[in-house]
């Protein structure tokens, strides 16, 4: 039996999830199954040292390079965490698949700066810690051959969601909302992908500024509020909502400073913010996927929005002929989809092979993903 822990720290900033997972061959297939998952949250310290290396005004070289570092620390702790939890050592893993913090992504050139991405991590320390070889930056070879870097989910969604019976579209709604369209008996290449927008950046960011929490649980506050029709209509003009796919976003288009300007246009009680921003969320995912619905389609939700029923209630209502389901109603975890999705490419990258959907990224060739640490 082989294990392989997959590691994500997604644009949420809520913490690293690691997920162990167990690989069996079967039928010629290699089966991927969760064995256990955990999030373990950032320090207050380490959240705003992150928030700070991702600000232009903030951030310095400093910041970085030590964070690489720190972070790797962190990344190797909860290895050996998740792994003495199951009475397992970490050196008796496979490997480790690890996503590393994103402090900046820039999809397209822009002005003097090329197209470029940068996620840290330092996988040298997590192979020392966890005692085991370390699969990791899987975004640079992809952006190599003129792809975006992202997403890079679509290859596992391939490989595990594929049904014969229906169209699956798997909306995955952490810090920023991607999905993935996996038409009827698809092939690879068939699939389509973009990220769609915010998912619950902006009603993390509001929570914060009102509640000082940093979600809103359930929905329960968005459930309370009234839409503001001119601020919804000024989010759906937002530019990227506007843009066909490929298409990848992240906190530079809907972070704080993003939040800060919009508290100062509009003077609401905070549920009504919270609600609207809810519903862009929602009607963000609606009209980018509005052209790939059909009347056999399962929306699969997940990551952290899928435990947020007010945005679930809304999807339901803005795409009333498809099926909305969350990743639990297929007997898997919302909140493990991505860090599973990890031991996915680090496995195919351990057996050489390619794991970018160039459909979905806009690469001009299949690549093997990701940088190898041995141990
Ligand atoms: N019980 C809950 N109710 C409502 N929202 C929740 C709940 N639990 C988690 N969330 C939301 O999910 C978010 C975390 O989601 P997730 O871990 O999937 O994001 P991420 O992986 O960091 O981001 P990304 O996928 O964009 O990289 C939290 O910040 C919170 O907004
Ligand atoms: C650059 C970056 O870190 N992008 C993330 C982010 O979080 C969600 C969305 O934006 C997605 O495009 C991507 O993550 C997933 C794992 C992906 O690449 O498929």
């Amino acid at each position: 039996m082989k294990y392989a822990v997959g590691l994500m720290s997604g644009t949420s900033l809520d913490g690293i999830d690691a997920a162990l997972v167990k690989m069996d061959n079967k039928e010629d297939k290699v089966h991927y199954q969760l064995v256990d998952f955990c999030t373990l949250p950032f320090s207050e310290e380490m959240k705003k040292k992150i928030t700070n290396s991702l600000s232009i005004e903030q951030s310095n070289v400093e910041l970085i390079c030590s964070l690489n570092f720190e972070l790797g620390q962190l990344f190797g702790e909860a290895v050996v965490e998740i792994c003495e939890r199951n009475d397992m050592a970490s050196s008796e893993l496979l490997f480790v698949a690890s996503h590393g913090q994103t402090i900046y992504h820039q999809p397209v050139p822009k002005g003097q700066f090329v197209a470029s991405t940068l996620q840290i991590g330092e996988s040298s320390l997590i192979a020392e810690i966890a005692q085991t070889t370390v699969v990791s930056d899987f975004r640079y070879r992809d952006m190599a051959v003129g792809g975006q870097g992202a997403p890079i989910v679509p290859y596992s969604e391939y490989l595990l969601y594929k049904s014969e019976d229906s169209q699956r579209i798997l909306q995955n709604i952490g810090g920023i909302s991607n999905a993935t369209i996996v038409p009827q008996q698809a092939e690879l290449q068939d699939l389509l992908a973009f990220d769609t927008g915010p998912g619950n950046m902006i009603i993390d960011e509001l929570c914060r500024h009102f509640y000082q929490q940093e979600y809103d649980a359930s929905g329960s506050y968005a459930k309370l509020g009234q839409v503001n029709e001119a601020l919804l209509t000024e989010l759906m003009a937002h530019p990227f909502i506007e843009k066909t796919g490929p298409k990848t976003t992240g906190r530079e288009d809907f972070g704080e400073q993003f939040v800060a300007e919009l508290l100062t246009k509009y003077d609401m009680p905070a549920n009504n913010w919270i609600r609207t921003v809810t519903l862009f969320t929602a009607k963000a995912i609606a009209k980018a996927l509005a052209p790939y619905l059909t009347e056999q389609t399962e929306l699969v939700v997940g990551g952290g929005g899928s435990y947020n029923e007010t945005l679930l209630e809304m999807l339901r209502s803005e795409m009333p002929m498809v099926k909305v389901l969350i990743q639990e109603d297929l007997g898997l975890s919302s909140e493990a989809k991505e860090a599973i999705a990890m031991v996915v490419l680090g496995h195919q990258t351990l057996n050489k092979r390619p794991s970018n959907v160039p459909s979905a990224t806009g690469a001009s060739k299949a690549v093997i993903l990701g940088k190898i640490t041995y141990y």
